[in-house]
């Protein structure tokens, strides 16, 4: 018989008495302490691991946003287009992590649901802050956040700035000489003929506004994602809960099924319909 395999034989180090170690760096003592179910349930550690790893995604989906807006201002357009691409990877990996929670069946649901209270998917900020950044504004949607001044105050903060769009549409502007419209802070957009007539100048000659058809078409491929994201959770939602009222007090499926008509970039899916 040999000797079973020593890594450390080899160079691996084996000690972190006194030295950075992967637990230590990734902080897994706090973070693994997180997950606190409030029932004995056994999907409820599911419901919890599902919910905290997109909140994750969320927090670097936020960052990666906000380091493109700041990028797209500054005229860093590749560092821009790189970390769009994150962005849409991430929206991938929320897109397939459903198939996870797709294993819990109602009857699974129901045993700890009561537990959740009046909690919901409705209050997070991370979630509502991405909409806010892409364009998809309704200052209605902070009240659930006035118990938090903090995250109230960030939620408030991102309806003062001009949405990842508004950006979009002022390099789109500047590019064909032409006066970048007024960012509508407060509210979402709806489809602007103007824009849209710029838009279509750029999809009729590809070759010279090549950036920003590119741009234009990474748009649509982010909220492409991002509309398969809604109807997975709304039909993983009608297949767990059915038409019941949600936690959060909405109506449920019908509430979901209604933002599934929201139009992040509207001009860029309008412009289909002219070319
Ligand atoms: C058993 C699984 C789930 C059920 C039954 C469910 C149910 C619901 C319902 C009924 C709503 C409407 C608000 C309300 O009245 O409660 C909602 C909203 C929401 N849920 Fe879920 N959800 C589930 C999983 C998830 C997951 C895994 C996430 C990921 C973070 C999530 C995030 C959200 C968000 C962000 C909203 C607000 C959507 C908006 O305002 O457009 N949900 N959910
Ligand atoms: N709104 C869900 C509850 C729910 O899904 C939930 C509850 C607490 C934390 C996150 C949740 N996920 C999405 O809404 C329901 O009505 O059953």
């Amino acid at each position: 018989m040999s000797d079973p395999y020593d890594p450390g034989k080899d160079g691996a180090k084996m000690s972190y008495e006194d030295a950075m170690s992967y637990g230590d760096y990734l902080h897994l003592d706090a973070l693994l302490a997180q997950q606190a179910p409030q029932s004995r349930a056994h999907d409820e550690m599911l419901f919890i691991i599902q919910h905290q790893t997109s909140e994750l995604w969320m927090k670097l989906a936020i960052y990666e946003l906000s380091a493109a807006r700041e990028a797209l201002r500054s005229g860093a357009t590749p560092q821009m287009f790189k970390q769009l691409a994150r962005v849409s990877r991430i929206f991938e990996q929320l897109n397939s992590a459903w198939d996870v929670l797709r294993t819990m069946t109602p009857a699974d649901y129901t045993q700890f649901r009561d537990a959740l209270g009046p909690s919901s998917g409705f209050q997070s900020h991370q979630y509502r802050m991405i909409e806010f950044i892409l364009g998809n504004r309704n200052p209605n949607m902070l009240a659930p956040h006035a118990h938090r001044p903090d995250l109230h105050a960030q939620l408030r903060a991102e309806l003062s700035r001009p949405s990842f769009y508004d950006e979009v549409l002022a390099l789109l502007c500047r590019s064909l000489g032409k006066t970048p419209p007024t960012p509508q802070l407060e509210t979402p957009r709806h489809s602007d003929p103007d824009i849209l007539a710029l838009w279509q100048q750029v999809y009729e000659d590809v070759d010279t506004y090549w950036t920003l058809y590119d741009l234009a078409e990474k748009l649509v491929d982010l909220e492409d994602y991002f509309r398969r994201w809604r109807f997975n959770h709304v039909t993983t939602v009608e297949r767990i809960i059915g038409f019941k009222r949600g936690t959060g007090g909405t109506q449920g499926v019908a509430y979901l099924r209604r933002m599934l008509e929201v139009e992040l970039f509207p001009e860029l899916w309008h412009l289909r319909s002219h070319l």
